[in-house]
């Protein structure tokens, strides 16, 4: 019997697909094919090649190749979207949404047609809604549409707060409900350093600032960058959920999940917290919320379906 390794696909070649296809491969989570347009084929070819080199070095085994040929791509386990473009200084992540709408309904029609039973996970961005068109274009199951922001949310959450009690970061959970956007909603009645609670630790007012600072944190990579955005930090977000899958490690992750009444809302993919494992999202968690919380949460989602009205 013949064991095939697992494959990956990661469309878009650029900063956050580059980092997410190098870090999927060091991790030997499967075979990777990164794939951007025609005119940029060499380049996805060289980066892919380039990779593959660091392999006898770093002492990792699978194969990565680039190419714009999404024939490659076939059979594919897991498709991450990374295509598209990404903001500048001054500008929102729902300035993107028309052009990155349009590249979602190409490369999904493309993913749907060579890897029928694959799990897509989106990076793109405005990303809640980028999720659901590729749901929609897609035609397959909620459960194998899945988005990607939560994690990262978390994890600059997390690194703040680590940085400020000076302990390490691997003690300090977190989540963060809602779209990925300014109006995102950090629980910290929900998060701990070794257990304890965040509120017994830091004083309210700090904490405020840093909750402020976690909403705030793509754009202030993006002001710091110049000409792009973050990408270091998404990559790893996105390899701990496609390993989740890959591994069937039912993770409880903040993922951004289509919603059917969960949380009092329907027809939305949101930030929630979800267990992630082989199929995808395995389950939606409900906590109870706060009315403080709660409200919150309803302008994070008028903000996100604002962008959807845009979409139809
Ligand atoms: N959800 C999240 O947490 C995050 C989302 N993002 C988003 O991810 C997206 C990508 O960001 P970067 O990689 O930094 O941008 P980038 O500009 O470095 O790379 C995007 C790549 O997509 C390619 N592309 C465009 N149209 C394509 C198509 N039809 N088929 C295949 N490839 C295509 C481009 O040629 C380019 O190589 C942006 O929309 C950004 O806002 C970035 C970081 C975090
Ligand atoms: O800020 C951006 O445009 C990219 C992103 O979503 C993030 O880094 O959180």
């Amino acid at each position: 019997m013949s064991i095939r390794r697992r494959k990956i696909s990661v469309v878009g070649a650029g900063f956050t697909g580059a980092t997410t296809a190098f870090l999927l491969a060091q991790k030997e989570l499967g075979d990777v094919v990164i794939v951007d347009i025609p005119q940029l084929e060499n380049p996805t070819k060289g980066k892919a090649l380039d990779m593959l080199e660091a392999s006898p070095v770093q002492g990792f085994d699978a194969n990565i190749i680039g190419t714009s040929d999404y024939a490659e791509t076939a059979n594919s386990d897991v498709v991450v979207i990374t295509a598209g473009i990404a903001r500048k200084p001054g500008m929102s992540r729902d300035d993107l949404v028309s052009t990155n709408s349009k590249i979602m309904k190409s490369v999904t029609q493309e993913i749907v047609k060579y890897s029928p039973n694959c799990t897509i996970v989106v990076l793109t961005n405005p990303v809640d809604a980028m999720t659901y068109s590729v749901y929609k274009e897609s035609g397959f199951p909620k459960h194998r549409v899945i988005g990607q922001s939560g994690v990262l949310d978390t994890a600059r959450f997390r690194t703040f707060i680590a940085q400020e009690l000076n302990l390490s970061v691997k003690d300090i959970t977190g989540f963060v409900l809602g779209g990925h956007g300014d109006e995102m909603v950090p629980l910290v009645r929900y998060s701990y350093a070794g257990g304890i609670p965040l509120e017994n630790l830091i004083p309210k007012a700090r904490l405020d600032e840093i909750v402020e600072r976690t909403r705030k944190g793509g754009g202030e990579i993006v002001n710091l960058l110049g000409n792009g955005s973050a990408y270091y930090a998404p990559a790893a977000s996105l390899v701990e959920m496609v390993e989740a899958i890959l591994k069937d490690q039912r993770r409880v992750l903040p993922t951004i999940a289509y919603l059917e009444g969960e949380y009092g809302y329907t027809g939305i993919y949101l930030g929630v917290p979800t267990i992630i494992g082989g199929n995808g999202i395995e389950q939606i968690i409900e906590l109870e919320l706060t009315e403080s919380e709660k409200e919150a949460l309803d302008r994070s989602v008028v903000a996100v379906k604002n962008v959807m009205n845009v979409l139809a």
